[in-house]
């Protein structure tokens, strides 16, 4: 007689990873291909506050069952025109900071083989790092723009240099981020010196701060990112701090004067054309969110992010023509 199946070994595969489905899509072993995937990475060891991210991945996927197919903002039904699915979580090892981080880069590597485009749901902001370093081996230097409170360009922290607050210093010493195409939108708050906006100017970044935001409106500000960002190929990495505690409660290191989420998803609309090559929307902690607050706006965000993506697949496909086009080697 075959033993039975016994659950899952917690000592390989943490518990906190786990269960299926993004807005309901299949999984990525139920399709043949996918142009998008949607991968949740349940890690939150580089936190320098409250913990609770790691339990971010799949918050977002509850909170993305009631989003429908059709996205009126952007005109298109993303799940029709490209392949979207859910790849799972990424299981990384949650004692081991430098193990995770190659574990992420490995598995995005993997993901994006084909050319599929990969949207992440974190976990902490650590995550950036490596699936910057996944971005970078396909397509070299990408542009970034970095929609948070925070600049996550500090060195160190308690000397660790892996960390939520440190990915982008790593990035641009790595020389995986293009340093003509480096933005941060949405920061504010206090800092630890004067000397942090001095070395960030330093690595490249442009800055528009949540009160740039409010003063010169949505339209102006994605209209001078675009322009920063030209058709470089675009990494948009979205830690939901940026936007107002109020709008994103559940998080770890929560900043007042945030935007709102009306705001960043309207920023995000005027995307549409950028070579948007892969995306991710970390630090969610629901232990501190309310009736799903930050959940909704994230898991909404998200399906903004698919839907640019999806756009930019179909885009591509017709422009290689129909054999090649979107559709034509998949069962639905
Ligand atoms: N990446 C996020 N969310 N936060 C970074 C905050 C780093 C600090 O405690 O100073
Ligand atoms: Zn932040
Ligand atoms: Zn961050």
């Amino acid at each position: 007689m075959t033993p039975p199946i016994g659950p899952i070994d917690s000592a390989r595969t943490p518990r906190f990873a786990g269960r299926d489905g993004f807005a309901r899509l299949p999984r990525l072993d139920q399709v043949e291909h996918a142009d998008i995937v949607v991968a949740g990475v349940p890690f939150d060891s580089g936190v320098s506050y409250r913990p609770g991210a790691r339990f971010g991945p799949n918050h977002i996927r509850d909170a993305s069952r009631l989003l429908r197919p059709y996205n009126p903002a952007l005109d298109v039904s993303p799940f029709d025109i490209a392949q979207v699915a859910d790849a799972g979580d990424i299981a990384v090892n949650p004692f081991n900071i430098g193990e995770a981080i190659d574990t992420i880069q490995q598995a995005a590597t993997d993901l994006t083989a084909n050319g599929t485009r990969l949207v992440t749901l974190g976990g902490d902001h650590t995550i950036a790092l490596p699936l910057l370093r996944a971005a970078a081996e396909r397509h070299g230097p990408v542009a970034l723009l970095h929609f948070d409170a925070h600049l996550d360009t500090w060195d160190t922290y308690f000397g660790a240099e892996y960390t939520h607050g440190t990915p982008f210093r790593r990035a641009f010493e790595e020389g995986i981020i293009d340093t003509e195409a480096l933005s941060h939108v949405g920061t504010r708050g206090p800092l630890y010196g004067k000397r942090d906006l001095e070395e960030d100017r330093r690595f490249g970044f442009g800055i528009v701060t949540s009160a740039d935001v409010y003063r010169q409106g949505v339209d102006e500000v994605a209209a001078k990112l675009r322009d920063r960002i030209g058709d470089r190929p675009l990494y948009i990495s979205i830690d939901i701090d940026v936007l107002d505690p109020a709008h994103a409660p559940g998080t770890g290191t929560p900043e007042a004067g945030g935007i709102t989420s009306r705001e960043l998803l309207e920023i995000l609309r005027g995307f549409v054309g950028l070579n948007i090559i892969g995306a991710d929307v970390v630090e969610v902690a629901p232990a501190y969110d309310h009736a799903e607050i930050t959940g909704v706006a994230a898991a909404h965000v998200a399906y903004d992010l698919v839907s640019l993506l999806a756009l930019r697949t179909a885009d591509e496909a017709s422009a290689q023509g129909p054999a090649a086009g979107v559709g034509a080697d998949r069962v639905r």
